[in-house]
């Protein structure tokens, strides 16, 4: 099958290199000149382990190709994926000015019956306006051409982008007609999973729903830290004690200094604000979105309490993306520690191994670090933020007598306190009895 993906973010370049590997022939396209071309030399525009030699293999044997070219890219395939971005507008709701911009980019172009695939997080109702976009583009000129609009929502995760792409555990598919849903089949044939066949708002909601309620998840957990904190139980065994209950299970329990990312941060909001347009306002995800909101102070809190004013302290922030294995530093805890630490007056050091090129975007005034060990010289604190290996994997025995003095707040549980206690350290954990 031939098919068109619009949008080379990690959504869309995921999606390509999946579809190619399970032999269908995929164009990909973006706006974006520098992606891609880029993309064309198999360059990844972003970070992702094992990812880039798999898109040499395919953009070499020409299973996979790249253009700006939409026109001739709508013209010649048969399934057009819509997988642009959907930020926050100013008032919470998603923008969908580029998923509208493609959809009348499809309507001006299309010759002959197409499967729009709308894979973008969009809000419940989003198909239907779609629709409406190309068919009215479609009378202007004067077409009666069928078309099919599909929701396809996707559930991969960054920096395991493409293995969940590959392998994911289910396909939602929100579809009105046989013909388009015959179509999905066909194109998912080789993914051996559960597919979900449900209407187009089903699906948009399914997307939805489901990042809320992992937010909901960590939220809950991070709200239970700071309780345990104050009566001296420990969260780790709490979350560990839950999760062995499979109705609970043991994932998204680990309490830290709060989700961050594209997707959560922004999805909770289109959600919320969704809800409260249709006056039916959802309380649960407003307390989550509060919870995460305040994490950081409350963590930030705990370190100005530990170690007296932060200002002229040389903190070394270890981490600085929204999670390991990626470079996206979208909506990191990490730039609203960095707020706080300014804000105070301290002087930051600042290690990552993939984020540093982005935040010093944002921050140029900071002092990056090439190892963790550097980050540590003379520092008064280390706060551990993104628990990357090569940041947990320290050699903590030794770090302390580098630092001036041994305080390691450590925002995501990531090391074993009961050695840092033994090397000496002044730990403090997230919910944890030694905070
Ligand atoms: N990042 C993630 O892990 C996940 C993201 N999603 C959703 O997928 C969508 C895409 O997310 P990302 O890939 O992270 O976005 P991104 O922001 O990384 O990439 C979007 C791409 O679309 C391109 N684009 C925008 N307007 C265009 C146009 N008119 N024509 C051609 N290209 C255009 C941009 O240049 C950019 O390269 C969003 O709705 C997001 O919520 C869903 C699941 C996971
Ligand atoms: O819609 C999306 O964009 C995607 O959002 C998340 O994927 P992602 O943002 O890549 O990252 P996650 O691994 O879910 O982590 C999100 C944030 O939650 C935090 N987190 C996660 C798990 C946990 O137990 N505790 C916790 O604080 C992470 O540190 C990170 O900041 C979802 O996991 C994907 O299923 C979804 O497709």
């Amino acid at each position: 099958m031939k098919v068109a993906v619009i949008g080379c973010g990690y959504v869309g370049t995921s999606t390509s290199i999946a579809f190619a590997m399970y032999d269908h022939t995929v164009v990909a396209i973006d706006n974006d000149m520098g992606k891609i071309k880029k993309l064309k030399q198999a360059v990844l525009p972003f970070y992702e382990a094992g990812m880039e030699e798999t898109l040499q293999k395919l953009v070499k044997d020409g299973t996979l190709s790249f253009t700006t070219d939409m026109k001739e890219a709508i013209t010649q395939c048969d399934v057009l994926f819509i997988a642009v971005g959907t930020p926050s507008s100013s008032d919470g709701s998603a923008d969908l000015s580029h998923v509208e911009e493609v959809a009348q980019q499809i309507g001006k172009t299309m010759e002959s019956y197409k499967v729009v695939v709308i894979k973008s997080t969009v809000p419940i109702g989003t198909c239907d306006k779609i629709k409406k976009i190309i068919k009215n583009e479609l009378e202007k000129r004067r077409l009666a051409l069928s078309f099919d609009l599909v929701s396809n929502p996707e559930f991969l995760r960054e920096g395991k982008a493409l293995y969940d792409a590959l392998h994911p555990e289910r396909i939602v598919i929100g579809c009105d007609t046989k013909k388009a849903q015959k179509i999905m089949q066909e194109l998912y044939k080789d993914i051996k999973t559960n597919i979900l066949f449900v209407s187009n708002k089903d699906a948009e909601m399914i997307k939805y729903a489901s990042n809320a309620f992992l937010a909901t998840k960590i939220s809950f957990i991070n709200e239970l830290a700071r309780i345990c904190e104050k009566i001296g139980a420990n969260i780790i065994q709490v979350a560990k004690g839950m999760g062995m209950d499979s109705r609970i299970g043991f994932q998204f329990l680990q309490a830290g200094i709060g989700y961050g990312g594209s997707c959560f941060p922004k999805d909770i909001k289109a959600l919320l604000t969704l809800a409260s347009e249709n006056g039916n306002p959802l309380h649960i995800l407003q307390a989550v979105a509060s919870v995460n909101q305040t994490q950081t102070d409350w963590f930030m809190e705990k370190v100005q309490k530990a170690i007296g004013p932060l200002s002229g302290k040389r903190i070394a922030v270890l981490g600085l993306t929204f999670k390991p294995e990626t470079d996206d530093i979208r909506e990191a805890p990490s730039l609203k520690i960095i707020d706080y630490l300014i804000k105070e007056k301290a002087f930051i050091t600042a290690y990552d191994p993939k984020g540093v090129e982005h935040v010093k975007k944002l921050y140029p005034a900071i002092h990056y670090t090439f190892t963790p060990l550097e980050a540590l010289q003379k520092a008064d604190a280390a706060l551990l933020v993104t628990e990357w290996k090569e940041i947990v994997n320290i050699d903590w025995q030794n770090a302390k007598h580098i630092m001036s003095q041994p305080f390691v707040f450590d925002g995501r549980n990531a090391l074993n306190s009961s050695e840092m206690l033994t090397f000496g350290y002044h730990y403090v954990g997230v919910g944890t009895p030694h905070a």
